[in-house]
Order: structure tokens, then sequence, then C-alpha cells
């Protein structure tokens, strides 16, 4: 029988990309699964899912506006419109089961969804859960989850502790660590710091790395900086004068070469960058985003700070300690090897199997 499931959510890259990770390991249990992506138009979803070889539709659904609430004067209508496009595309797929990666552009799917009787499941990556999914774990028929404590947002029954969903070819990545630098144009008798601030870049740590960067050309060391959109010409042009040390990029697309390449990582806290930082195994320093619904950053990264698995340099402090932590740290090889160690623990790299088991599982 065939099966036929719809993923919905997006916004940003930590509910994409756990998004195809679960995609990928359907296809892989079930070869025949008929996959629909549902996110939300013109978000990065619409350009990263197809690129993954799914089909995705777009809702006209934008999140609530904390900064300026006079900009929420559209929000009803557009959730109105969603929840009728969602509608659509329910009747049209006719779904077994629909799945949550969170973000405002799964509540309609999965609100349309609940109110048909389609069962959903619900893959919360933080370790506080988001509103959408609070409101949606009500009805949720199993919800996937992370980290420990969870309860406190969802029904205790339907927990189910999974970890975060990682990309096979992060899990499974057979580049070495001399072919990964290489393809940065970097030397492998150097070691090297890969910054890079979530899925949309860090404007704290792009301004910590500016007053750095002659520094880190003179200690010969070497930097993979992903710095986003916004930055990314200021950064091109701060480095210039150090290309063989620094190398600036956007985005990155390999993701797995960065991290091997990578000594130390200076990294956000956003739930699916550490779950790679687990199952890659490196040294790094959190700088949580501080504004992240409830400061989830800051509490996803102290479960592995408190755990001895990372270090951390608040938001705000970036500019006056980045330098002598990273530089600190890159010194001190036995700290790089606890912290290794320790993250390296707390790896789930058959996250994704579990959780499409989980979702094949609601039809059988
Ligand atoms: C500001 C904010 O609210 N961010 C949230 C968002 O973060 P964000 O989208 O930044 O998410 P994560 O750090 O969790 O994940 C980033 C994902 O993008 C990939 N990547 C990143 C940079 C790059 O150049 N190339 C690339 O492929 C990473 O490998 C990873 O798979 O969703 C996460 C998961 O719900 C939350 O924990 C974060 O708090």
């Amino acid at each position: 029988m065939q099966r036929k499931v719809i993923i919905a959510g997006g916004g940003t890259g930590g509910h994409i990309f756990p998004a195809i990770a679960i995609a990928n390991a359907l296809k892989k249990i079930q070869p025949d699964t008929d996959i629909l992506f549902v996110g939300a138009a013109g978000k990065m979803e619409m350009e990263k899912v197809p690129q993954a070889g799914y089909p995705i539709e777009g809702l006209e659904i934008v999140g609530f506006n904390r900064s300026n609430i006079f900009k929420n004067i559209l929000l009803p209508w557009k959730i109105w419109k969603s929840l009728r496009h969602a509608k659509g595309i329910l009747q049209r797929f006719q779904p077994d089961v629909v799945v949550g990666v969170g973000g405002y552009a799964s509540f309609p799917m999965l609100r349309q969804a609940q109110k048909n009787d389609i069962p959903t499941l619900i893959q919360e990556q933080n370790s506080f859960a988001g509103k959408t999914n609070k409101i949606l774990g009500k009805k949720a028929r199993k919800i996937c989850v992370a980290y420990d404590g969870m309860d406190k947002f969802f029904p205790a029954d339907k927990l189910i502790a999974t970890g975060n969903p990682v990309r096979n070819n992060i899990t499974q990545s057979a580049v070495t660590r001399e072919d990964a630098l290489q393809h940065f144009g970097l030397s492998n008798s150097k070691q090297t710091i890969f910054a890079v601030g979530g899925s949309l870049g860090a404007k704290s740590i792009n301004e910590g790395l500016l007053p750095l960067l002659e520094t880190i050309a003179e200690k010969d060391i070497q930097l993979i900086w992903q710095t986003g959109k916004p930055f990314f010409e200021t950064a091109k042009a701060a480095a210039a004068p150090y290309a063989s040390h620094i190398k600036v990029y956007d985005f990155i697309n390999v993701m797995d070469f960065a991290y091997k390449a990578a000594d130390v990582v200076v990294s956000r806290a956003g739930a699916l960058a550490i779950a790679e930082l687990c199952v890659v195994k490196k040294p790094v320093i959190f700088v949580p985003y501080p504004f992240a619904a409830e400061d989830h950053q800051t509490s996803n990264a102290m479960n592995l700070v408190n755990k001895k698995a990372g270090l951390i340099i608040r938001d705000d402090e970036v500019k006056s300690q980045l330098g002598n932590v990273v530089f600190n740290l890159l010194q001190n090889r036995a700290l790089m090897e606890q912290l290794e160690t320790n993250i390296g623990q707390l790896g789930r790299p058959n996250a994704d199997m579990v959780i499409a088991k989980e979702v094949l599982g609601i039809i059988a």
C-alpha cells in the first residue's frame, strides 16, 4: 500500500533540514512513499525542498511580528486564507498522516488535518516548545522530541525521545579533513575556525569577528566564515586582505565539509546546529541568539554547557570575549578533547530513521 505523507513547516533551515532528513528516511524505509511538503510562500523552503528532490506548496502565511505589532494587521486574514489553502491541499492529496516540523508554516496544515481527523505527528526541535507546536500538540498523535523535560509543554503519554534528525550527508559524510580544507582553498597544516550563524547568519558573530581578522591571519589560523546574506559583502571586503586565511560565504551548501575542516566551531545555538555538532563531535563555542522565542537558544546551549559539552558567550559579550575564548581554546588541546568527547556522547545519528518509523507506524 502506498503511503501519502505531508510534511509541513519551515521558515528557516532549522525547520527545513530536519524535514528533509525525515523525508529521506521515509523513502529509505518505504521507497514508494508519496511525500508533499507544505511551507510558507517566499521562504527558504521554497528553494531548499525542491533542491532536495521533493515537491512543495507555499501558503501565504507569515509569523507574528514581535517587534512591530502594527505589522500584524493582516495576520488574521492570512491565517484564514492559509487554512482554506491547507483544506484544499488535504482534499487533493489525501494524506495518511501529516507531520509538523514547527514554525508558523506548519500551523494551518496541521490544524486542518486535526479538524479532519487525519493523524498528525509533531517533531519539536528545541528544548523550549514553540507556541505553534504547543497548540497543535494537544491533538497530535505523537510528539518526537530531542530534549528531556518536554512534558512541561506536551502531554507526557505522546512524547517520544528521538533526538533531532540530521541529514545523511552529515551523519554519513566520508570526506576527509584534507579534502574538506582543499575544497575551501585552505591548508591542511593550519588550525581552522568555522563560524556559522544559523541558517540566516548572525549579526553579533559577524561583528565580533570583524576586529579579529588581522590577528587570525597573523596567528596563521584559518577561518571559514558563514555570514548570512545581509553581512556578506561587508565581510568579503573586510576579509579581502587575508584571502589565503579567511574564506567568506553567505550560505554553505556543504556543511559536512565545513564541519570536517574545523578544529573549533563558533555557532548560534539553533537546535539543528547542535544536533549536527553532536554528530560531528566538534568543540564549539555557542553564541545563542537571545531573541529567539522564549530565549530557547540559550536553553538549548545551556543543556550542553552544563554537561561540559560546549562553551558559551552571551550575545552582548561577543565583541569583548570572542577573541580570547577562541584563541585560548585553540591552544588548549586538553579542553578541546574534553569538549569533543562530551559533545560526541550526545549525538543521535539515527533520529531520522526512528522518527520515520514512528510516522509510518501511525498509518499501519
Ligand atoms: C533565530 C531563530 O529563531 N532560529 C531558530 C531556527 O534556527 P536556524 O534555522 O538557524 O536553525 P538551526 O541552527 O537549528 O539549523 C540550521 C540548519 O541550517 C543548516 N545550514 C546553516 C548554515 C549554512 O550556511 N548552511 C546550512 O546548511 C545547518 O546545517 C542546519 O541544518 O530554527 C531552529 C530549530 O527550530 C531553532 O533552534 C532556532 O532558534
